[in-house]
């Protein structure tokens, strides 16, 4: 599976494996020299496309980002355009190749000053790339500072500088970019925010690095996107009746009912066999009234977790999901523990989503131990620092986490480290989700509009991602692949959009979807 995912497109590289890309490309035979032409070049092509001649400055720093700046700076001089160099840092400590660059510049160069933004039309940011390391500082802070100022249209190499390219972080203030051009492959920083924010329009460059320089590192990190996992999409098959397709049963809560009535209609949606509704008896003729093609289970009243058990010794039922309005005031706590504990005790597929979280947040030990099966775990930012408060390799999990305390790791790691700890596919929502998986992969979804921002549209996302479960895929799988889906559904109703919609229109997107991936 892991060797599937090295094949794709979609991989991004932090700015430790660019590194690594660009010298094996050197090693095989491409000159440093060459890259950063090539990389200049697709600057300059880029900027040509986009702007009409203007008035450019071009801000170059001490590392190859000002290096590719030289590059650009000396093509859109001989494009005819009206380009100025300001230059900070030392020519004796250029790169050999940013060397070159630098004396094949034939206008002048000039220092960092505020006062060169006055006729600029357009600025090209080479100040920093990959190479950062911290904030900017002196006047490579004040030209950041006089841009946003005057509001300049900037054209950002590799990433905007102050950009964090592995994590996405801003370190300091940093001028927001119209278009970005990055080389080779995407960086996480230009999915993940603020980075993704401030990268506008993103480019990515061909600069002559071969795939196969990919192959020697060890990659674990990917943009969402059906290449990565339609080759074990579910479609329905003729020889098949709905018995093949799974049978998830979803646990609904006493008082709020809505919820896991949009996560069994997700699954129902994306195309579970069956799908059972189980809900204390006191809220059944909610639910029943509700529900059409789901089935709608009693459980007795202060039994529910015995019988929630009893309904689970049917093998039939091969997924679980737990969490969308289960409750957590009171006895509801107590009751929504035991029947997460009852479902992870089977070992079968279980997402667990919203209280099934929150249920455990004074003892996330407890949970974490009773996951030893297939398990989905799709956290929002609150939920999440419930069960994972701190985020080193050394937190200690025996310890009783304090809730209040500061998440310091940036979104993918604290993903990858609470896959780790928990045992689960963890889906750490929101405009950047990501999935990782305790075995270290690790994808960031980049599909989905700000309208999904509506109460119970999560709660449709563990159905889709239950549904999914159900019908045989791969809990990292199911996890990418409903999300992608939840994204286009999201793009697909856009404004206006509440959860109940979410489900009507996923027909019209899978039907999209198949067409684009599997017309023959
Ligand atoms: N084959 C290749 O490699 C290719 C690379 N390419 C290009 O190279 C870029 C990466 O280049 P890079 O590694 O030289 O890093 P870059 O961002 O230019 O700066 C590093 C310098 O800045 C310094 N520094 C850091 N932070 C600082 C701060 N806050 N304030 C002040 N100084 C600071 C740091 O010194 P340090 O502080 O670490 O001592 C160092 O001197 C990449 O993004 C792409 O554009 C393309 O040409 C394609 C081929
Ligand atoms: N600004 C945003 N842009 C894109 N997607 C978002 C944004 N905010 C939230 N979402 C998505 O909307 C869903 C909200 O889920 P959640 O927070 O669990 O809400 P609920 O519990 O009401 O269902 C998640 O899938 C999340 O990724
Ligand atoms: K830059």
């Amino acid at each position: 599976m892991a060797h599937m995912y090295k094949q794709h497109s979609q991989i991004l590289l932090t700015t430790n494996e660019m590194g690594k890309a660009d010298s094996a490309a050197v090693v095989a035979g491409v000159p440093a020299m060459e890259l950063m032409a090539a990389a200049g070049k697709a600057v300059a092509d880029a900027v040509l496309g986009r702007w009409s001649r203007c008035s450019v400055l071009v801000l170059c720093g001490p590392g190859n980002n000002g290096g590719d700046g030289f590059v650009v700076s000396q093509l859109l001089l001989s494009a005819g355009w009206p380009v100025r160099l300001a230059f900070w840092g030392s020519v004796e400590k250029l790169s050999p190749e940013a060397a070159h660059f630098y004396y094949a510049w034939q206008g002048e160069v000039e220092a960092y000053s505020v006062d060169l933004l006055e006729q600029t039309d357009l600025v090209i940011d080479a100040m920093f790339g990959a190479g950062l390391t911290h904030a900017l500082e002196d006047k490579a802070r004040d030209m950041v500072d006089g841009i946003i100022e005057r509001k300049i249209p900037v054209c950002a190499i590799d990433v905007p500088s102050g950009v964090d390219g592995t994590t996405g972080a801003a370190l300091g203030n940093v001028a927001p970019a119209e278009l970005t051009v990055t080389f080779f492959r995407q960086k996480p920083g230009h999915l993940l925010f603020p980075g993704r924010g401030l990268c506008g329009k993103l480019v990515v460059a061909d600069i002559g690095i071969p795939d196969p320089v990919l192959d020697e590192l060890n990659l674990q990190t990917w943009e969402n996107s059906p290449e990565l996992w339609c080759r074990d999409y579910p479609w329905p098959r003729s020889e098949e009746h709905k018995f093949h397709r799974g049978h998830a049963v979803v646990y609904g809560g006493e008082n709020i009912t809505g919820a896991s009535r949009l996560t069994a209609r997700g699954a129902m949606r994306i195309g579970a066999g069956l799908v059972s509704l189980a809900v204390p008896i006191k809220a059944w003729a909610i639910y029943a009234t509700a529900m059409t093609s789901v089935m709608v289970v009693k459980l007795e009243q202060s039994q529910e977790a015995e019988d929630f058990e009893e309904l689970l010794l049917d093998p039939r039922h091969n997924v679980i999901a737990v969490g969308p309005g289960a409750g957590l005031a009171g006895f509801e706590r107590i009751r929504t523990r035991k029947i997460v504990l009852a479902a992870l005790a089977t070992n079968r597929p279980t997402v667990l989503d919203a209280d099934a979280l929150s249920a455990f947040a004074d003892d996330p030990k407890i949970l974490f131990d009773a996951i030893n099966g297939p398990c989905v775990m799709t956290p929002h930012e609150g939920e999440f620092a419930r069960l994972f408060p701190t985020f080193n390799e050394s937190t200690d999990i025996n310890k009783s986490p304090d809730i209040n305390e500061q998440c310091v790791a940036d979104k993918l790691t604290r993903t990858r480290l609470a896959a780790k700890l928990s045992g689960a596919v963890v889906v750490l929502k929101g405009a950047d989700t990501v999935i990782a998986s305790p075995d270290g992969r690790a994808i960031i979804n980049s599909n989905a509009p700000a309208d999904l921002a509506t109460g119970g549209s999560g709660d449709v996302l563990a159905g889709f991602i239950v549904g999914l479960l159900a019908q045989g895929m791969l809990p990292f799988d199911a996890a990418a692949a409903a999300v992608w889906l939840h994204g286009e559904v999201g793009n697909e109703v856009g404004i206006g959009l509440i959860a109940d919609d979410l489900p009507n229109h996923l027909p019209k997107v899978l039907s999209a979807f198949k067409r684009q991936y599997f017309s023959d």
